[in-house]
């Protein structure tokens, strides 16, 4: 008894709960329904992807968590105050510990990348002297430290997103939401955007949540997820089962229909080359030896390969690897190539037009 009423005593709440929560919107003498009896725990130190088709809810949803959308009916909780209970003063005090990013980053063009950062802070009241001294080592945190004095139509995107990051963080804030945050910059942009926030959420335990389109976003760090559909919500949990075992038609449409379009896990590139070029497979148990044959090799024919995919596997117990070369066209010089790998202790194969 003791032990259950001291385990009840330390339940923690979840940072973000959302109960029954539905939304109207009036529009044109029309209403139209966004969401519609959402239920969703988002524990600390989680980064939520909330994914669905365009027109889903999913931005509704995501405004209704600082209450910039207020809910028709149900109840958002954060840390366990509803944020419907709150007065207008404490709601502020509350809404500043959830800090947001956005697709176009939002910035002010007038002022420049320190001003941009200590912005949130003078507002907050903070002195100009220590807020400064804040913003710059917010800077050193996102990476842009020599941009201090940089105005934003000077930046790139992602440096952009990094201000505006470094922005959101300046309040100290328990909760990172985004908005579509990566969409408009490149695939490698993208790539470092999602590192510094799996930093800043390894660093500082905030909990993010992350609204996108793009599925690779979500497989990269996301640790949970929810699909949205009309309104509802359709599945929700870790990231690797829904992925793995998406149960609805819908989620397979998101999930595996999209698989291909992910341009920046080069999967898609990594497939042309596989059509258009000759190719064999190496087979080898021995990792060590791997490296310096294919290296040797492209040094003695002077003739370039490319790899095409390099894998390893569990056969029977032993590590096993495998990689695919693209190879030139040149009937003598692939002799040559598979002659020179075999001597060398390498394990070859046919390719198939078909390998996946
Ligand atoms: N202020 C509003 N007034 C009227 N209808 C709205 C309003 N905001 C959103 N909606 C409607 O609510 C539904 C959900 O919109 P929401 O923007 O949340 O979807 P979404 O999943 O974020 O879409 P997208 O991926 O295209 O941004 C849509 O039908 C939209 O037209």
């Amino acid at each position: 008894m003791e032990i259950d009423r001291q385990r009840r005593k330390k339940r923690v709440n979840p940072v973000i709960e959302v109960k029954n929560v539905s939304k109207v919107f009036q529009s044109k003498g029309t209403e139209v329904e966004a969401l519609k009896d959402i239920n969703l725990q988002i524990q600390r130190g989680e980064i939520f992807g909330i994914i669905g088709m365009s027109g889903a809810g999913k931005s509704t949803l995501v405004r209704c968590l600082n209450y910039l959308e207020k809910p028709t009916t149900g109840a958002v909780l954060i840390e366990g105050e509803e944020l419907g209970e709150l007065t207008e003063k404490e709601l502020r005090r509350k809404r500043s510990e959830i800090s947001m990013i956005f697709q176009h980053f939002n910035l002010l063009m007038q002022k420049n990348v320190i001003d941009n950062i200590s912005f949130p802070l003078i507002i907050q009241g903070v002195k100009k002297k220590e807020a400064r001294e804040k913003a710059e080592q917010l800077l050193e945190t996102v990476g842009l430290s020599d941009k201090a004095d940089a105005y934003p139509s000077q930046l790139s995107g992602g440096q952009k997103q990094r201000v505006a990051i470094a922005r959101a963080l300046a309040v100290n804030p328990k909760i990172l939401l985004c908005d579509e945050a990566t969409s408009a910059l490149d695939p490698q942009t993208t790539e470092s955007i999602l590192e510094l926030l799996q930093e800043i959420n390894n660093k500082y335990g905030i909990t993010i949540v992350i609204i996108t389109h793009e599925m690779a976003v979500v497989r990269k760090i996301c640790t949970h997820v929810a699909i949205v559909d009309k309104g509802q919500i359709i599945e929700q949990g870790t990231m690797v089962d829904i992925f793995n075992h998406p149960k609805s038609k819908k989620a397979r449409e998101l999930i595996i229909g999209q698989k291909e379009e992910d341009a920046w896990t080069g999967e898609k590139r990594q497939k042309k080359l596989l059509e258009k070029t000759a190719k064999i497979r190496i087979v080898f148990s021995e990792n060590s030896a791997f490296e310096p044959v294919i290296a040797n090799m492209v040094l003695k024919f002077g003739t370039p390969v490319n790899i095409l995919k390099a894998d390893t596997k569990n056969v029977g117990g032993v590590a096993k690897g495998e990689m695919i070369l693209g190879i030139p066209e040149d009937k003598a010089v692939q002799a040559d190539i598979k002659k020179y790998l075999t001597e060398h202790g390498l394990e070859l194969e046919e390719v198939m037009d078909d390998v996946e």
